[in-house]
């Protein structure tokens, strides 16, 4: 455990075995080939994509960021990877970087991040300024790495930092396992709510392997912790879970369901 109880994510960590990354790189038993596939759209709008842009018709064809924030039918459709698919525009679009409104979370994460000790829950993350729903966080970044692998480093893991993101793509799961147990940014140090203040969205920009972005859903204030909530499954009205190897929610929140999720 880091011994400071304060940093801001200046792309350093203070404890020397974690390395920085600002997203996602190819670890042990991902297919890395995968990194080097291009989302398929690319646009040339002159109108800073603020009303079209070809590069929405991934999704549903609204536009994705009204002022920088993410629009409510994506904030709140879109948990977990159970919504469409959210692009950014990216290197091949013709549009001008620095007007287009469809590019947020490839600029990093939001400026004035903390981490903070929050006792038996170890380090959490707040923010010294206020955040505004369907504001851009920060993501999740870490190792991509394959199943098997990640089964392998979950054992004996007391502190775990694998996240798996699970998206469908009709009746199919398509898993992406994230672990940011080593090479992380500030994202491996928010903490789970069962109230949470924030969600994880994938974000696609250039490459088809998605960026998980964690998003505020409603106004947060200086200070207040920053939580989103893990995974996409409880184990509420689940068969077989055994509430022993389950971790104590410490969320302290009303909606409270005792154990932090399972999600695999
Ligand atoms: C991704 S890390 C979050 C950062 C972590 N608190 C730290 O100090 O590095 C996930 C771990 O934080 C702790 N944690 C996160 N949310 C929690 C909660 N609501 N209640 C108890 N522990 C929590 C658990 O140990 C969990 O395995």
């Amino acid at each position: 455990m880091e011994s400071v109880s304060q940093l801001i994510d200046e792309y350093d960590h203070v404890n020397e075995f974690i390395f920085y990354t600002a997203t996602n790189i190819p670890g042990k038993g991902c297919d890395e080939t995968l990194f080097d596939v291009q989302i398929a759209s690319c646009c040339s709008c002159t109108d800073g994509c603020a009303t079209t842009c070809s590069c929405l018709d991934c999704g549903n064809g609204e536009l994705n960021y009204c002022n920088g924030l993410l629009v409510d039918s994506k904030l709140f459709s879109s948990s977990c990877g159970n919504g469409g698919c959210l692009v950014e525009c990216g290197s091949r679009c013709l549009c001008e970087a620095t007007k287009c409104e469809n590019r947020v979370v490839q600029f990093g994460p939001v400026a004035g991040l903390n981490i903070e000790s929050f006792a038996a829950k170890g380090f959490g993350v707040t923010s010294k300024k206020p955040l505004l729903k369907g504001q851009f966080v920060c993501e999740y970044a870490g190792e991509i790495i394959g199943e098997e692998e990640a089964t392998k480093r979950r054992i004996g893991d007391n502190t775990n930092y694998i996240f798996t993101l699970n998206e469908y793509v009709g009746d199919q799961r398509v898993k992406t396992i994230v672990d940011a147990t080593c090479i992380a940014n500030i994202g491996r140090y928010i903490n789970h709510s069962c109230d949470p203040n924030c969600v994880v969205i994938p974000v696609r920009v250039d490459s088809i392997v998605p960026r998980l972005c964690i998003f505020s859903l409603k106004d947060i204030g200086i200070g207040e912790e920053i939580t989103y909530k893990y995974g996409d499954i409880d184990h509420h009205g689940q068969e077989n879970v055994d509430l022993g190897k389950l971790k104590a929610c410490l969320c302290g929140s009303d909606k409270c369901a005792k154990y932090l999720p399972f999600n695999s």
